[in-house]
């Protein structure tokens, strides 16, 4: 087998800083398509520092995604901030054992029993961000939302005080994922990695007080995801998880469900103010909820599976804008691909929207159609990625679909808004980035 066409570029630095400008200026597809266009489907390049190839389509994302000879492949700060006792970084067998003891919470068959927590988190939201407003900026607050949903209801971590202090320094964590890990004075990543051991101690007291509740028989096993992986034990009575792995994790699921799910709420938000033929459909489905229920009663579980429309579009908004570009796997050994030759040591580049834009797979794909996913069989297996796939697929997929339901339930149906600035673009930081975080000017609906 041959190495795939395409230059490897200056070594060490290839062809990383024209992907990077491409990303932030939102053109990272076109930038991918060009060289597909020029090199075919199976290209070569250098991106950090390290030869990598770009391979797209169905056949290629069920390569990325199930390949045991593909290890996950995340930028050397994250290790550094975070650890490598987490689910991201595990491979094979430990990767199977630890999704096995942390899927069982994120089911849906769990969750149900969460939505009205999440309800109550929302609505407090809205009360206290949206309510007397005449203009609020969407993506700060998506994020502040985001936090606090997954604060209450994966790691029990009530309002107040403590909360505020964690995201403070929960963001300055996510600051040095993506800078050059090194751990001088006055730089991005030493300021992270401070509060990287803040955070830590911070959860290792979560953790102590958890502990103490459960042998106090004060709170149930499945309270939260904390306390469920503090309850699991193996055959011999043994803990499953160590302190360090359940610091980790509660890590990991932060940042994974953070950018990506508040991402996913500002461009839906967005998509609403400017697609009125959408708006009015989802508020169709959004106010025959409501009529079914008494004022002030919480969203349940069976009206989320009402909301079928309304998560449609989440899902066409997934696939023209998935937050995750993409992402990278490391080849454990030589691999084949496509007739092409992928050293050992290489990092393969999977890409959502290169498969997600295909028009023989989603025609006419520029159009925003949620009837797409009418049929959700009928969408070919590896073609809508915006969650992954394979062994790796999100695990926080249905947590995500809960808090996007319940919250465009309450905006819909409660407010009504226009963006505040005909500049409606967005930049890559790798999660998209609306211009100035899209101001908007709300209205409550009962003042109309
Ligand atoms: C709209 C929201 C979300 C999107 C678009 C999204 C997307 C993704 C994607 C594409 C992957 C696979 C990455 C890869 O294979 O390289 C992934 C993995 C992951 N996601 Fe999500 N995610 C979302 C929300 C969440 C939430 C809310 C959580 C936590 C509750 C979460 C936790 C994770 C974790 C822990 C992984 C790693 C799984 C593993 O390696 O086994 N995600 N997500």
């Amino acid at each position: 087998c041959r190495l795939p066409p395409g230059s490897l570029g200056i070594p060490v630095i290839g062809q990383t800083f024209g992907f990077l400008r491409a990303m932030k200026a939102n053109r990272a597809e076109k930038w991918l398509q060009d060289r597909v266009d020029k090199n075919g489907a199976v290209s070569k390049l250098t991106l950090f520092g390290i030869p990598t190839v770009i391979i797209h389509g169905q056949a290629a994302n069920k390569f990325t995604f199930t390949s045991d000879t593909l290890l996950s492949e995340q930028p050397k700060s994250f290790a550094k901030l975070v650890g490598k006792r987490n689910l991201l970084l595990l491979n094979g067998e430990d990767h199977r054992r630890v999704r096995g003891v942390i899927m069982p919470f994120l089911k849906p068959e769990v969750l149900k029993q969460y939505v009205g927590k999440m309800d109550g988190e929302i609505r407090n939201h809205i009360d206290v961000y949206w309510q007397s407003k005449q203009e609020v900026t969407v993506m700060p607050l998506m994020k502040i939302l985001t936090f606090n949903v997954m604060s209450s209801l994966l790691f029990g971590l009530e309002p107040g005080a403590r909360r505020e202090t964690f995201l403070e320094s929960f963001q300055y964590v996510l600051e040095g994922i993506l800078a050059i890990p090194v751990n001088i004075p006055f730089t991005v990543f030493h300021r992270s990695k401070q509060a990287s051991s803040r955070v830590k101690s911070m959860i290792i007291d979560l953790i102590h007080e958890k502990r103490l509740a459960l042998e106090k028989k004060e709170v149930l096993p499945h309270q939260d995801l904390i306390t469920s992986l503090l309850s699991i034990h193996g055959e011999g009575n043994e803990a499953l998880f160590s302190e360090q792995e359940i610091v980790e994790n509660v890590m990991l699921f932060m940042m994974a469900g953070y950018d990506t799910s508040s991402s996913l709420l500002t461009l839906m938000i967005r998509l609403l103010a400017i697609d009125p033929a959408v708006h009015a459909a989802v508020l169709e489905e959004q106010e025959e909820i409501t009529k079914s229920k008494r004022s002030e009663e919480p969203i349940t579980w069976e009206d989320l599976t009402k909301m079928k429309y309304t998560w449609r579009v989440a899902l066409e908004v997934l696939r023209i804008t998935p937050p995750v570009f993409g992402g990278m796997r490391k080849t454990l050994k030589d691999i084949e691909f496509g007739g092409y030759l992928i050293p050992k040591g290489w990092q393969v580049l999977w890409a959502a929207n290169m498969t997600q834009m295909d028009e023989s797979i989603f025609p006419d794909p520029s159009k925003f159609d949620p009837k797409r996913f009418e049929n959700q069989a009928s969408v070919p297996p590896y073609s809508f990625v915006a969650f992954g796939g394979g062994p790796r697929l999100c695990p926080g997929n249905e947590f995500a679909r809960i808090e996007i339901l319940v919250l465009m339930h309450y905006l819909v149906t409660g407010f009504t808004w226009k963006l505040s600035d005909k500049v409606n673009n967005f930049t890559r930081n790798p999660f998209p980035v609306p211009t100035k975080g899209l101001p908007i000017r709300i209205q409550r609906k009962s003042l109309l």
